[in-house]
């Protein structure tokens, strides 16, 4: 068996989780390392959560090897959650309690005193920049203060490894860019996060490494500017054309751009050519007649990356 990587906070290899018959996680490996924000991204149903609850050490593995923070998690539950920090994928705020109170209660838990409770609670609600609602009530907030003060009640025990599952779903754009403001703050100051996604825009902003997840099975590791290299082009020219043209055309258009770019998706709205240089693609398709209605060339993203490995949108 090989030996967990140094420096490794969680290290798995051959991790499974089946739920009677039905396998959900089929066999993976990975290594995060300390100080990094390590990702998962896939479609609804590929795994993520179910990774996330047996590296949360509340689900146990089905088979493989799992090792968080240096331990067995099914051996040394208890130890590994208390080092843990885990924001779920629902609120599960106390929705009776003030802000402040869900923080300084969950200290409590934690074995924090009254004073070291009220302190580190003004401290987190300074960090995520709710200290003016202290007092308010949690249903009086919004999506985005909501999933702040998920995030301030997983740090109130300083976790070192924080575990984030679907952090910004569900939030307008501005509520995300702030919490992302927020995570890599906290990536700064030395916290180790794991988070699942299947905002493809949110990999490429916060995570240093990142598993693309589908089927229960990893299809690609690496940072995103290494996913993107190996296995998409540096533009994507994108060509839509307008009513008159039919979604069952497209093969037929695809066919005459083909021998022009690496690599063409048909999408139903769509088609996307794979080359280095979108502008010499437009000219190059200009030069075929053809007259798409809308033309859009773009760099290369995740999105492009799955598409590539499974051959379908994250969105599907
Ligand atoms: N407790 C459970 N019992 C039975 N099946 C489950 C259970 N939890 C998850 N599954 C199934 O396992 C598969 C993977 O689910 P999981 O939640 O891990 O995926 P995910 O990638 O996190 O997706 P999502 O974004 O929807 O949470 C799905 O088909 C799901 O229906």
């Amino acid at each position: 068996m090989t030996e967990p990587v140094v420096d490794s906070l969680v290290h798995a290899r051959g991790l499974r989780k089946a739920y009677g018959e039905f396998e959900a996680v089929k066999g993976i490996d990975l290594d995060v390392r300390r100080g990094e924000a390590f990702g998962f991204l896939g479609p609804n149903g590929a795994g993520k959560s179910s990774t996330m609850r047996m590296i949360g050490a509340v689900s146990p593995p089905s088979g493989g090897v799992l090792r968080i923070l240096g331990m067995d998690p099914v051996e040394h539950g208890p130890q590994i959650r208390g080092r843990l920090g885990v924001c779920p994928q629902d609120d599960t705020l106390d929705t009776e309690l003030s802000v402040r109170e869900n923080l300084t209660v969950y200290g409590r838990y934690f074995g924090l005193s009254r004073a070291e409770c009220r302190e580190r609670a003004d401290e987190l609600l300074d960090f995520v920049a709710l200290s003016e609602k202290a007092n308010e009530r949690v249903e009086e907030l919004s999506g985005g203060m909501k999933r702040r003060l998920t995030i301030a009640r997983s740090l109130v025990s300083k976790p070192e490894l924080l575990l984030l599952d679907e952090p910004t779903t569900g939030l307008d754009p501005q509520a995300r860019h702030l919490l992302w403001d927020k995570l890599f703050r906290l990536k700064q100051s030395g916290v180790t996060l794991i988070i699942t996604t299947h905002y493809m825009d949110e990999a490429e902003q916060l995570c240093d490494r990142l598993v693309v997840m589908d089927g229960g099975l990893i299809a690609a590791e690496g940072s995103p500017a290494e996913l993107i290299r190996d296995y998409s082009t540096r533009e994507v020219t994108e060509l839509r054309f307008g009513p008159e043209v039919m979604a069952s055309d497209h093969d037929a258009l695809a066919g005459k751009v083909a021998d022009l770019a690496h690599r063409v998706e048909v999408l139903p709205d769509r088609l996307l050519l794979y080359t280095d240089d979108g502008e010499k693609t437009v000219a190059a398709v200009h030069a075929r007649g053809l007259q798409p209605a809308a033309v859009l060339v773009r760099r290369s993203t995740l999105e492009d990356v799955f598409l590539r490995l499974t051959g379908r949108t994250l969105v599907d």
